[in-house]
């Protein structure tokens, strides 16, 4: 089954009349999302994640808790400031006091080092809300991510990639896996390269 982006969004939208609120489906998308990274890097010591301003950077602040809950030093880079939507706002207030929390435009070398050589490194920034093109800040987050020697897990879709379309934005985030949260959309057949080997993951939809 493929879905869109908009009838993604009727689709969470009728879960949550249902009865399983937006933040479980948020919290259940991260924990999925760091279990499958735990699973395709068995010794996972660091981790380096990208977070976007939406519900995407949500998942992203979900899964960087499991992580450390679970004895990963993984860090959050701030890409776009703190979120803005409220279930990722509820989920950055969630972060132990000790994760590091790095402002993209602030990072300093043995930051970016860090960065490079972590076990994993997760895009966070968009997934099914993006369109047009990647800003500044966002092409050094994509940037980045590509040049990892770690990893590169996208959660949903690698940013810069139009779901509905598969339309690569200049600078567009490849990754080795991608994690499609529910269902797989147009993209993940469309923009294979960018997607890499693409995973379905259940996040408590029926
Ligand atoms: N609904 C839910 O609770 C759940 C959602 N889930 C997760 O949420 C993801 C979708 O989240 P999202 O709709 O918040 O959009 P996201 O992809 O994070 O982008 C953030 C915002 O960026 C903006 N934007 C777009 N293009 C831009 C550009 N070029 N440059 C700058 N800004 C740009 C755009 O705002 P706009 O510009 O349209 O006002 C957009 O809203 C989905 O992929 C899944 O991971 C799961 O957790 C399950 C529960
Ligand atoms: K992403």
């Amino acid at each position: 089954m493929t879905v869109t982006a908009a009838e993604m969004k009727e689709i969470e939208r009728k879960a949550a009349e249902g009865g399983l609120s937006y933040e479980q489906m948020m919290e259940n998308a991260g924990r999925a999302v760091a279990d499958f990274v735990q699973e395709k890097q068995p010794v996972l010591r660091t981790a380096a994640i990208f977070v976007g301003k939406g519900n995407n950077g949500g998942d992203g602040l979900v899964a960087a808790r499991y992580l450390r809950e679970r004895g990963v030093r993984a860090a959050v880079i701030l890409v776009e400031g703190e979120p803005k939507s409220e279930q990722a706002r509820a989920n950055f207030a969630k972060l132990d006091e000790k994760t590091p929390i790095w402002p993209i435009e602030e990072l300093q070398m043995d930051q970016i080092n860090w960065i490079f050589d972590a076990d994993a490194a997760i895009d966070a920034v968009y997934g099914t809300g993006f369109h047009g093109e990647l800003s500044d800040v966002a092409r050094a987050a994509t940037t980045m991510l590509c040049r990892s020697f770690g990893m590169v897990f996208a959660i949903d879709l690698p940013s810069g990639v139009n779901a509905d379309t598969g339309e690569l934005a200049v600078g567009a985030a490849m990754a080795d896996h991608t994690i499609a949260l529910h269902a797989e959309k147009p993209a993940h057949s469309l923009a294979k390269a960018n997607c890499g080997l693409t995973h379905v993951a259940d996040i408590g939809i029926k």
